[in-house]
C-alpha cells in the first residue's frame, strides 16, 4: 500500500487522528477541477476519526437500489456495531441527490472485519465533477481502507447476460476519460500518488478468482459472469446507435459510475473489487420494445439484496485473509 504522508496518533478521547504535514495547499477550484488539497481532506479524516470506533480496511460502495439493504434494521443485521454518519454531516462532503442512494457513511464490522460502506455514491450527472464524485475514496485511503469493493447497476449488453445476473467487472473503458474528462485531471498531489497511473491491472486478479469460487460456494455461479464495464456520465440511457458501438468496441454491461472511482482508488493504490448487478437488458435493436427506467434497477436491486448480502459479505472476509502480499 503506498504510504499516505500522514502520521497517525491517538488523541485524548482515545480517538484516532491524523497528524498533518508535508506540501503546500493546492486551492480548491471546481472550475479547474483541481479537487480539495490533501490537508482538506485530512479534515475530513481527522473529523470522521473522531466519531468512530473501529479503523476500516475495507470500503465497500453500494449501486443504486443495492444500498437499500444497508439501511435501517438491516443494516444492523451484517453491518455490527455500525455507526452510521450522513453526508450533510460530514466537513467537505457532497450530498446523495439519486432515489435509491440514501447517503450515510456507515462504520462497523463484517464477518469480523472493520468496513466502511458509502450507502450512496455520487455521480457526475448530479451535477458532481468527477473529482468530488471520487472523493470519498481518498478520504477512505487517509482513514487506512486498503481494499475497495465497488458495486453498481448496470444494463446488460452482452446477448448472454440476463437480468439479475452479478458480472464480476475485468476491466473497464474510460468513455469520458477519452474525452479528457478524468478524476485525476488537473494538478497532482503524489501524496496521494503519481501523475501517470498505470491501469492495466485495475482489477485485482486475486480478487477476481476468490470471487469465482465464492459464487462456487454459494452454489450461484450459474448468475455471475465476468465482463467489462463501461460508465458514460448519464443521466439518460443510451441510444440504440451508442449501445451497438458499445458492444463493438467489447463492452458487456454499461452503468453511470465506478470506473472513477477506481481510478482514484488505484491512483492511491487501494486493490480495487467491482461488481455490476445486470438490472436490465439493454435495448441495442430498434425493433424491440420496452425502455430503461430507474424503477426497475432499484426493483431489481431489491430482489437480488440477500445474495449480494451474502455474496459481499463472503469476499469481504476471503479478500481481507488473502493479506496484503498478493499479485495485484
Ligand atoms: O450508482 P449506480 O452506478 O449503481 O447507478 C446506476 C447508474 C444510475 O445512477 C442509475 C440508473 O438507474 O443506476
Ligand atoms: N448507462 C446506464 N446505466 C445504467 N444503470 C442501470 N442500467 C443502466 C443502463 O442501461 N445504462
Amino acid at each position: 500500500m503506498a504510504p499516505v504522508n500522514a502520521d497517525i496518533n491517538v488523541n485524548g478521547n482515545g480517538a484516532f487522528i491524523l497528524a498533518k504535514k508535508g506540501l503546500p495547499e493546492i486551492v480548491e477550484n471546481e472550475k479547474f477541477t483541481q479537487g480539495y488539497s490533501y490537508e482538506i481532506l485530512l479534515d475530513t479524516a481527522n473529523f470522521l476519526l473522531s466519531k468512530i470506533k473501529v479503523r476500516p480496511r475495507i470500503g465497500v460502495i453500494c449501486g443504486s437500489g443495492m444500498g437499500s439493504y444497508w439501511k435501517d434494521g438491516s443494516l444492523a443485521e451484517n453491518i455490527e456495531d455500525a455507526e452510521c454518519i450522513p453526508y450533510e454531516d460530514i466537513p467537505n462532503f457532497p450530498v446523495s441527490t439519486v432515489e435509491g442512494h440514501h447517503g450515510k457513511l456507515v462504520f462497523g464490522k463484517i464477518e469480523g472485519v472493520p468496513v466502511v460502506a458509502m450507502q450512496g455514491r455520487f455521480h457526475y450527472y448530479e451535477g458532481y465533477p468527477l473529482w468530488k464524485c471520487c472523493l470519498p475514496v481518498r478520504v477512505m485511503k487517509l482513514l487506512g481502507v486498503d481494499t475497495l469493493i465497488a458495486t453498481n447497476a448496470a444494463g446488460g449488453l452482452n446477448p448472454n447476460y440476463n437480468i439479475g445476473d452479478l458480472m464480476i467487472v475485468k476491466d473497464h473503458i474510460n468513455m469520458m476519460g477519452f474525452a479528457g474528462n478524468n478524476p485525476l485531471h488537473g494538478p497532482n498531489d503524489d501524496r496521494f500518488g503519481p501523475r501517470f497511473p498505470p491501469m492495466n491491472k485495475a482489477y485485482n486478479y486475486e480478487f477476481r478468482k476468490i470471487a469465482k469460487e465464492v459464487a462456487k460456494e454459494l452454489e450461484i455461479e450459474n448468475i455471475v459472469r465476468e465482463g467489462v464495464y463501461t460508465c458514460l456520465g448519464g443521466p439518460n440511457f443510451e441510444t440504440v446507435a451508442e449501445l451497438n458501438m458499445l458492444k463493438m468496441v467489447g463492452v458487456d454491461a454499461v452503468g453511470m459510475s465506478t470506473v472513477h472511482e477506481v481510478i482514484t482508488a488505484r491512483h492511491c493504490d487501494m486493490n480495487v473489487f467491482a461488481l455490476s448487478l445486470i438490472t436490465n437488458e439493454c435495448i441495442a435493436s430498434y425493433d424491440q420494445s420496452g425502455e430503461a427506467n430507474h424503477e426497475e434497477v432499484l426493483d431489481v436491486g431489491k430482489v437480488r439484496q440477500d445474495i449480494l448480502r451474502k455474496f459481499v459479505s463472503r469476499l469481504v472476509e476471503r479478500f481481507t485473509q488473502l493479506g496484503g502480499s498478493h499479485e495485484k
